[in-house]
C-alpha cells in the first residue's frame, strides 16, 4: 500500500497489477478516480452509475468495482491546499488503471496544466482517441460514417510540454541573448517584445508512439497508420518525426507495413508503375500501409475523404487539433472518448477529450457520453468485454431512441431533451 500523507488507503478491493506485460485484474479491482472541475461532477456522477449498473448486470455481484475517490483540481486545492497533491501521483501509479474528469487550466497565466502534468508525472505517453460515427448522431458533415479512425497523440513532449518563458522576465531576455549572439538567430522579428517556448521532439518520443499506434492497427485489422506531421516548416522536429517513424516501421515491421517511404525508393528507381504494384501486391497481402501527410491537408482531408484515414499517428499539439475537429465530425465533444496510456508499464488514465465547459457546471445539462465511453475503453483494457459491449449498445439505443443531452437535441428533429442524470438512467434503463 502506498504511504499517503493525506489519503485513507482503499478500505476494499484489491490492485490490478501489470505483470508479464500484460494486466492482471482481480474480480474486485480499486479503480481510483477524479471527478474533475467545473462539469467533471455531473458527468462522472451519471457515469460512474452506468458503469456499476453495467458491470452488476454483466457478471451478477462476482465482479465489482472498488471506487477510490483521489483529489486533482479544485477539489484537491480545497481540501489540501494543493492542485495536484503527491498521494494522488501515488495512488494512480499504484492501481495501474483510473479514470478522470476534466481539470480546468487558466490561460496566459496562473498554474499549468493539470492534465497535461499527470500525463508527464506518469509518462503516459499516448492518448488514444478512437473517433466513430453512432447512427443517429446529428453531424456537419453529408456523410459521418465513413469517420473511423484511432488517434495515437504523443502525449510527452513537443511544443505542448510546457517549456517556455514569459516576455519581458530575465529568463526569456537569457534566451534570446544566448539564441541571437551564440547560435546567431536573426529570426526573431521582435526579441524585445517575445515570449519564448520549445518544442523538444525526440527520436525515442516518436518510436514508442508510433510503435503502439502500428502495434493498435496490427492488432486490430486497421488497414493504415497515417503519420501527420508538418514536417516541411518543422524540418528537425515534425519532420524528423515523419523520417523516424518510417524507420520505425521499416525496422521492426518489415515483414507486416509497407511505407511510403519504400514506395518512393521503388518509384524513384524502377518509375511510378512499378511503385504502384508493389503497393498494391503488399495491399492484397495484408500488410499495413504506413503513409504520411501534412498536418493542414490532413484536416480538410478528414472532411473531404475521411474514409482515406484509419489510425492516427501525431505529435502532441496536432494531436489536440485534430481531436476536436475529428470528433465535431462525428457529432461533437459530447461522445469523444480518450484513454492516456503508457503501454510499456501499463498504466492508463481514461479521460474525455473533452474539458470542463465550465458556463454548464452544476446544471445538470452536459453530455456524459465521452466520459461513459472512456470508460468503455477503459473496461476493454481490463478485459471487461461484456461490461464494454453492454454499455455502447444501451447507449447506441439511447440515441436511436432520441432521448439525448442539450447538444445533440439542438440539432436532431423530434428529440426528447434529458439531463445528464436522466441520459444515464435511460442508458442503464436499455441495457
Ligand atoms: N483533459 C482535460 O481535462 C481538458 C481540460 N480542458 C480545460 O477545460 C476548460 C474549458 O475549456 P474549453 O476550451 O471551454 O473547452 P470545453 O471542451 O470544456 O468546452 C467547449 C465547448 O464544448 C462543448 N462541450 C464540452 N463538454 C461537453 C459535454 N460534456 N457535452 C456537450 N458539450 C460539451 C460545449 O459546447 P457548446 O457551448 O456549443 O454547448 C462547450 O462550451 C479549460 O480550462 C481547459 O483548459 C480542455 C480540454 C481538455
Ligand atoms: O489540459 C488542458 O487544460 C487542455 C488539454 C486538452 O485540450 C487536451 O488534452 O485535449
Ligand atoms: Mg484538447
Amino acid at each position: 500500500m502506498p504511504d499517503f500523507k493525506h489519503y485513507a488507503n482503499p478500505t476494499s478491493g484489491e490492485a490490478i497489477r501489470f505483470e508479464g506485460g500484460s494486466l492482471k485484474v482481480p474480480d474486485h479491482p480499486i479503480v481510483p478516480f477524479i471527478e474533475g472541475d467545473g462539469t467533471g461532477p455531473d458527468i462522472w456522477r451519471a457515469a460512474q452509475r452506468v458503469f456499476d449498473a453495467a458491470v452488476e448486470k454483466a457478471y451478477g455481484g462476482k465482479r465489482k468495482i472498488a471506487w477510490y475517490e483521489v483529489y486533482a483540481g479544485e477539489k484537491a486545492f480545497n481540501k489540501f491546499q494543493e492542485w495536484l497533491p503527491e498521494d494522488t501521483l501515488k495512488a494512480l501509479t499504484e492501481y495501474i488503471v483510473s479514470i478522470k474528469g476534466p481539470l480546468t487550466t487558466p490561460v496566459g497565466g496562473g498554474i499549468r496544466s493539470l492534465n497535461v502534468a499527470l500525463r508527464q508525472e506518469l509518462d503516459l505517453f499516448v492518448c488514444q482517441r478512437p473517433v466513430r460515427y453512432f447512427n443517429g448522431v446529428p453531424s456537419p458533415v453529408k456523410r459521418p460514417e465513413q469517420v473511423d479512425m484511432v488517434i495515437f497523440r504523443e502525449n510527452s513532449e513537443d511544443i505542448y510540454a510546457g517549456v517556455e518563458w514569459q516576455e519581458g522576465t530575465p529568463e526569456v531576455k537569457k534566451i534570446i541573448d544566448f539564441l541571437r549572439n551564440e547560435m546567431a538567430v536573426k529570426k526573431i522579428r521582435f526579441p524585445e517584445t517575445s515570449g519564448i517556448g520549445v518544442k523538444p521532439v525526440s527520436k525515442e518520443g516518436t518510436e514508442r508512439l508510433v510503435r503502439a499506434a502500428i502495434n493498435y492497427a496490427l492488432e486490430n485489422g486497421r488497414k493504415s497508420v497515417t503519420l501527420v506531421h508538418k514536417g516541411n516548416i518543422m524540418k528537425f522536429t515534425e519532420g524528423a518525426f515523419k523520417s523516424w517513424g518510417y524507420e520505425l516501421a521499416e525496422r521492426e515491421f518489415s515483414d507486416k507495413t509497407f511505407t511510403w517511404s519504400e514506395y518512393d525508393r521503388i518509384k524513384e528507381a524502377q518509375g511510378t508503375d512499378a511503385a504502384n504494384k508493389a503497393q498494391q501486391e503488399a495491399e492484397a497481402a495484408g500488410k499495413l500501409i504506413v503513409k504520411d501527410v501534412i498536418a493542414d491537408a490532413f484536416l480538410q482531408q478528414i472532411l473531404t475523404r475521411p474514409a482515406e484515414y484509419d489510425v492516427i499517428a501525431t505529435l502532441n499539439l496536432n494531436g489536440d487539433y485534430v481531436s476536436d475537429a475529428l470528433a465535431a465530425q462525428v457529432g461533437g465533444i459530447g461522445i469523444a472518448p480518450g484513454a492516456n496510456i503508457n503501454y510499456e508499464s501499463g498504466h492508463a488514465v481514461f479521460e474525455a477529450t473533452h474539458g470542463t465547459a465550465p458556463k454548464y457546471a452544476g446544471l445538470d445539462k452536459v453530455n456524459p457520453g465521452s466520459v461513459i465511453l472512456s470508460g468503455v475503453m477503459m473496461f476493454e483494457y481490463m478485459g471487461w468485454q461484456e461490461v464494454a459491449d453492454l454499455i455502447t449498445s444501451a447507449l447506441e439505443k439511447a440515441i436511436d431512441q432520441k432521448v439525448v443531452t442539450y447538444d445533440f437535441a439542438r440539432l436532431m428533429d423530434g428529440a426528447t431533451e434529458v439531463k445528464t442524470s436522466e441520459f444515464g438512467n435511460q442508458i442503464i434503463k436499455n441495457m
